[in-house]
């Protein structure tokens, strides 16, 4: 394969005539199958994917081609100005777009023969392809709303988008413009979804008619290397070489497990407030990439917008994360980096090393439908990435992925590089198995009566509680007036008022599993739509109809955690099996691996362990079988990301 550096602008000519001649035995390329125009809104929930990937190229710009041969005056198709200075080169491409749903470009790798300069074509496969020609408008169009984001984070969900590739591909270009829509679109969104569920709740709430129920937040975070800066902070500090000084960021878990940041939280309330945050922010990064001497590609940028729904204030808040990622680098655009750099460069790509192990494990996982260990913990960057992918968070999230290739032929070994590392994402929807056996703790396994049975039970439950205190209450006045009232006898048939009709909170057909993908919002508005009888205040029915949601959420949690046990047990019976009893811990770690972790921790160790047990009970879970297991897994798996690290470290060290 020729690089860029031994590919010379005299052999475009010659490239070019290749290229065309395989063009022409080329099929037409596909393009989209729904015309932008007659795009609906998003599919129904099941058919969306947990991540989906889209390729981008742009248009060559004017006078790159001459400047990335740094102007060959040589060149058969030079055009030179009066001061013979080369302005223009005639571009060749070096990715073709064959289909663009299912996305598939084609990379056109040079090579060199004695004969003369070749071409191999490499077809590389995504869930979308954009070619040069489709606009910032229709991007957005075809990843952020057909893929429902908007929707998922105003209802209690997180949502992605991701951009990655090469320097000066286009992923700020992408980036900037769905940031710019996201503002655009968010509130009219929220407003719409807002007025909906106040709908719900009955016409004559105070803010039914402006819908205005969510409130915003938004935090701006700036990764370089190793160091999270607040991208919002005011800083009038510079260094010695005139780059702002931040203050440096921590990135960890809390006590309870959250990866939370200590960001400047900015509230909006209107789409212009969140644009001119949107603007204050990237002007912050523009200028600290400019006065570091380089482009804004050496750092990773996170826009996040939480959002409350002030409606239902116990649901959990939804986030959209929007990531400009640092540009991969090759060994080779590094050699003539300062250490700093370099250290930066390695930290970079470790980082998005790391992120790839983790998208594409949560696909496999989605397309799979089963456990998939996924190392999120191994770095800042998809630490922060958390909500995304923790598998034991209860919020549903979704994940966008776009890569973005230059289109010049030079820039092809870099384009295969960034195209091999996000094809893999893209997973075939889970097949369709037939219904799974029925298992009485598995909700996804229920039928349609079932469902309706443990509906009936949770708000039987509800409606026996509140009987019994209102039974309470009776019984102390009547103490209080020296009475004595008859105990309370269990409610004769058809007497418990449940304040709802099951049947239109699970009409026919619909099942545990159908309601296990609603977003907590609309499953709230679905028992508000039965609410038939005021033995519920619309209170309580909010609170009930959370309470409930959230039981059916931990149940198939629950489901799929005992499914990732049993997978670990017989993934440990089989090494047993095959290596004998080795002298193992609990999983796989040995012992010598497990007292060095419990030296890292020091006095932690037995405080963290001790705490999760707490924890475990105050919550009621099982202890023995599950969560100490996991707690010490979780333990292990920090330790382990620590001494990848220190490894990583001195492994560079020793390059230098
Ligand atoms: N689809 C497009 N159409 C037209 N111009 C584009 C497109 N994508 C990118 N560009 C232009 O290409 C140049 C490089 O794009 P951009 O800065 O977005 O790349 P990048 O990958 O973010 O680079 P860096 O990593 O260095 O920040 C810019 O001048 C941008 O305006």
């Amino acid at each position: 394969m020729a690089s860029s550096s031994t590919l010379t602008s005299t052999h475009l000519p010659i490239l070019r005539t290749i290229l065309d001649e395989w063009h022409q035995k080329q099929p037409v390329p596909k393009s989209f199958p729904v015309p932008l125009a007659e795009l609906q809104s998003p599919p129904s929930k099941d058919k969306l994917k947990d991540v989906i990937v889209a390729f981008r190229t742009r248009p060559p710009l004017a006078n790159e081609t001459a400047d990335k041969f740094h102007a060959d005056l040589y060149a058969k198709d030079a055009v030179v100005d009066e001061a013979g200075k080369i302005f223009s080169l005639q571009f060749c491409a070096g990715i073709t777009v064959a289909s663009t749903e299912p996305g598939v470009f084609f990379a056109h790798i040079p090579g060199m023969k004695w004969s003369g300069p070749t071409l191999t074509h490499k077809p590389y496969e995504a869930d979308l392809a954009f070619g040069p020609g489709v606009d910032n408008e229709e991007v957005y169009q075809r990843t952020v709303v057909v893929n429902d984001m908007l929707s998922l984070a105003l209802s209690g969900g997180v949502g992605c988008i991701l951009a990655y590739g090469q320097t000066g591909s286009g992923k700020t270009f992408t980036m900037e413009s769905v940031e710019h829509r996201v503002a655009r679109d968010l509130f009219d969104q929220a407003r719409v979804m807002g007025k909906r569920l106040l709908l719900a709740q009955g016409a004559d709430h105070p803010k039914a008619d402006t819908g205005d129920i969510f409130e915003f937040s938004v935090t701006f975070l700036e990764l370089l290397g190793k160091h999270a800066s607040d991208l919002l902070e005011l800083t009038e500090k510079v260094d010695e070489n005139g780059n702002p000084v931040r203050t440096e960021i921590p990135v960890r878990e809390d006590k309870v497990g959250n990866v939370r940041p200590n960001l400047v939280a900015s509230i909006v309330s209107s789409s212009e407030e969140l644009e001119v945050l949107i603007n204050k922010a990237l002007s912050h990064r523009r200028t600290s990439a400019t006065l570091r001497n380089a482009t804004s590609s050496r750092s990773h940028a996170m826009l996040t917008i939480t959002v409350k729904n002030t409606l239902l204030p116990y649901a959990d808040e939804g986030q959209l994360i929007l990531v400009d990622l640092a540009g991969s680098e090759r060994h080779e655009d590094s050699k003539d980096h300062n250490k700093q750099r370099m250290d930066e460069a390695r930290d970079n790509n470790k980082s998005l090393m790391n992120l790839k192990e983790c998208v594409r494990a949560k696909a496999k996982m989605a397309a799979e439908d089963g456990f998939v260990h996924i190392p999120w913990r191994s770095n800042k960057l998809t630490m922060l990435l958390k909500p995304i992918f923790d598998i034991e968070s209860r919020q549903p999230s979704r994940a966008v992925i776009i890569a973005h290739v230059s289109p010049h032929i030079q820039d092809t070994v870099h384009s295969t590089n960034t195209l091999s590392y996000a094809a893999p994402f893209k997973t075939a929807p889970p097949k369709p198995r037939g219904p799974a056996p029925y298992d009485a703790k598995d909700p996804r396994t229920w039928d349609h009566d079932k469902t309706v049975e443990w509906l009936t039970a949770q708000f039987t439950a509800r409606a026996m509680k509140s009987r019994q205190a209102a039974w309470n209450v009776m019984e102390k006045q009547a103490k209080l007036g020296g009475k004595r009232i008859e105990p309370l006898a269990a409610p004769k048939p058809g007497e418990l008022d449940l304040g709802v009709d099951i049947s239109k909170i699970c009409p026919a057909g619909s099942t545990a599993k159908n309601l296990g993908v609603l977003y907590t919002p609309q499953f709230v508005q679905r028992c508000l739509e039965a609410r038939n009888s005021p033995a519920l205040t619309l209170d309580e029915l909010n609170h009930t109809a959370v309470d409930i949601i959230g039981n059916l959420f931990y149940l198939i949690l629950t489901a799929k955690t005992r499914k990732r046990n049993e997978i670990m047990k017989s993934r440990k019976k089989l090494t047993t099996e095959v290596y004998g009893d080795a002298p193992r811990m609990i999983k796989d770690y040995d012992e010598e691996e497990f007292l060095e972790a419990q030296i890292y921790y020091g006095l932690d160790w037995s405080k963290l362990v001790v705490g999760a047990q707490q924890k475990c009970k105050e919550e009621g879970k099982d202890w023995e079988g599950d969560m100490y297991p996991r707690t010490l897994d979780d333990l292990m798996d920090k330790f382990r990301a620590h001494k990848a690290s220190l490894a990583a470290q001195k492994a560079s060290d020793a390059e230098e």
